[in-house]
Order: C-alpha cells, then sequence, then structure tokens
C-alpha cells in the first residue's frame, strides 16, 4: 500500500509530493521553534501522562525507524491536557537521527538540530474507532516530541539501544514486552504545542504537536548503535545504513506555536 518513499536523493523528503500533494499543505510538520516568537498561553493546562499500564509489545525495523509498539486497546496508556480536549491512547514510538551529530532531529530550536528525537504517537480513541480513522482526522492524532542530545548515556535509554541489534534489517521484529517509556521523559514537561501533521508519508495533517522543551541526553557509544540499522532488508545486497531519517523543517503558513511557559 502506498508509494516506496525513503529519505534519498530520489525518494526523500523533496520528493514526497508527488505521491503525496498534502506534503505543500498548510500545516506541515516538522518546524522550526522561534522561542521568542512562541505565545505564552497560561489557559494551557500541564499535560498528564499516565503510562503506568502500559504494555509494550515489540520493536520493530519498518525500513525507515526503529519502532516500539504498544497496546492500544484500552486506556491503559494514555496522554491528555495541554492542547487536548481528550485523552490520547499511546500506539507507538519511534526515532529521527542524522549519520553524524551536526543534525537529526526534525523539529528545530531557533535553527538549532539536535542528534536526535523521539516521538511518541498517539491517537484519539474517545473520538474515533480505529487507529486508522483517527489518524485521518484534523483532531486524530497526538505525537510528544522529546529532543535527544548528547551527554552521558541515558540509564534507560540503553534497554533499547542494546535490543537494536535485534532488528538490525528492515522488516525485522522482536519481543519487547514489559518497557514503560515514562522513564525516558525529562524532567520537566514544559512544551511548545502547535497544529501540524505526520512527518513521513501519509502526512495526514491530524497531529497536536506537543514537543518538550528539555531535552533527554544519549551517548555517543548509543548513537552508534542507532547508526548501526539498515534501511535495507536481509536478502538486499545492497547495505544502507539507517541515517538521516528526519523531515526539514516546513513553512510555519500562519499557524501559531503556544508554550505552555513564559
Ligand atoms: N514523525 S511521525 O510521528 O509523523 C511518524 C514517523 F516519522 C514515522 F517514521 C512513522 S513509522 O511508522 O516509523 C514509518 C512511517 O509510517 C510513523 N508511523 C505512523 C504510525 C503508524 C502506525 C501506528 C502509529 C503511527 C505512520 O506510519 C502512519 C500514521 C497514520 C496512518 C498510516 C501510517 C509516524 F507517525
Ligand atoms: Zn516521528
Amino acid at each position: 500500500t502506498g508509494h516506496k518513499w525513503g529519505y534519498g536523493e530520489e525518494d526523500g523528503p523533496s520528493a514526497w509530493h508527488k505521491s503525496y500533494p498534502i506534503a505543500q499543505g498548510t500545516r506541515q510538520s516538522p518546524i522550526n521553534i522561534v522561542p521568542e516568537e512562541a505565545v505564552y498561553d497560561s489557559r494551557l493546562p500541564a499535560i498528564t501522562i499516565n503510562y503506568d499500564n502500559c504494555t509494550s509489545l515489540n520493536i520493530s525495523n519498518n525500513g525507515h525507524s526503529v519502532v516500539v509498539e504498544f497496546e492500544d486497546m484500552d486506556d491503559r496508556s494514555v496522554i491528555q491536557g495541554g492542547p487536548l480536549e481528550n485523552a490520547y491512547r499511546l500506539k507507538q514510538f519511534h526515532f529521527h537521527w542524522g549519520g553524524k551529530d551536526c543534525d537529526g532531529s526534525e523539529h528545530t530550536v531557533s535553527g538549532k538540530t539536535y542528534v536526535s528525537e523521539l516521538h511518541l504517537v498517539h491517537w484519539n480513541a474517545v473520538r474515533y474507532r480505529t487507529f486508522g480513522e483517527a489518524a485521518a482526522a484534523p483532531d486524530g492524532l497526538a505525537v510528544l516530541g522529546i529532543f535527544m542530545e548528547k551527554g552521558d548515556g541515558h540509564r534507560d535509554l540503553h534497554t533499547i539501544t542494546d535490543a537494536l541489534y535485534m532488528v538490525k534489517f528492515k522488516g525485522s521484529i522482536a519481543n519487547f514486552k514489559g518497557f514503560n517509556p515514562k522513564c525516558l521523559l525529562p524532567s520537566s514537561l514544559k512544551f511548545w504545542t502547535y497544529p501540524g501533521s505526520l512527518t513521513t508519508p501519509p502526512l495526514h495533517e491530524s497531529v497536536t504537536w506537543i514537543v518538550l522543551a528539555e531535552p533527554i541526553r544519549v551517548s555517543d557509544k548509543q548513537m552508534t548503535k542507532f547508526r548501526m540499522l539498515l534501511f535495507s532488508a536481509e536478502e538486499e545486497e545492497q547495505r544502507k545504513r539507517m541515517e538521516n531519517n528526519f523531515r526539514p523543517p516546513q513553512p510555519l503558513k500562519g499557524r501559531t506555536v503556544r508554550a505552555s511557559f513564559k
């Protein structure tokens, strides 16, 4: 299903509009966040993240990123508050990263890039019956974005980077039970929020983005493990390293970015 797309010269972000015209839409993501231009909204409630009973299922390499999926048939792991009218269920999380440390994140802050960005994808199960339905609705998805900067290793990220060898090739999947992504959250939940889209095809304009201002740290060794993943499947003779799987910032087109903090 859907046209083959990637992050290369021919099939990368600048070519996506040919199969996905929404790529040139009015609420595309990611964006460059300019803190001084963000509007502080004192009425924005804090976001509440209830992952205590989350059930992680597996970790997989889908040829675009490394993804950890969760059981989402009830409200066992939800995010709410902030700009959200309803509780949104955690469906999966994945990462974006660069080939070296100069870039890798999707959102940027006053032009600053981070080495990686973690996305926790949630869907509005109050208003929509299935993830697919929600994914195509303007208030269907909420993605929590967490910047990752170079530093000493993140203890809990270890659990993930130590499992990456199991999903080296595109199409590989492995058991990954008992992981709670709560441990990946930074200490502050201060955030910016704006109406946007998926940053990969199908690029649906269905995402309320919640980007945390405080990054978490990732070590050099841990980044090296992400870069050992492959875009290619085991049987392909051309082995392409999975790196630079990020879309560059898109035009704001009049949108307002709100801040939960001064
Ligand atoms: N940055 S982002 O949050 O926009 C994003 C990504 F950057 C991203 F790489 C993925 S992905 O699943 O890794 C591969 C692309 O489908 C998804 N995955 C989506 C998804 C699939 C299943 C379950 C949750 C999320 C995406 O594949 C998708 C969303 C909606 C409809 C079809 C596909 C995604 F949402
Ligand atoms: Zn993403």
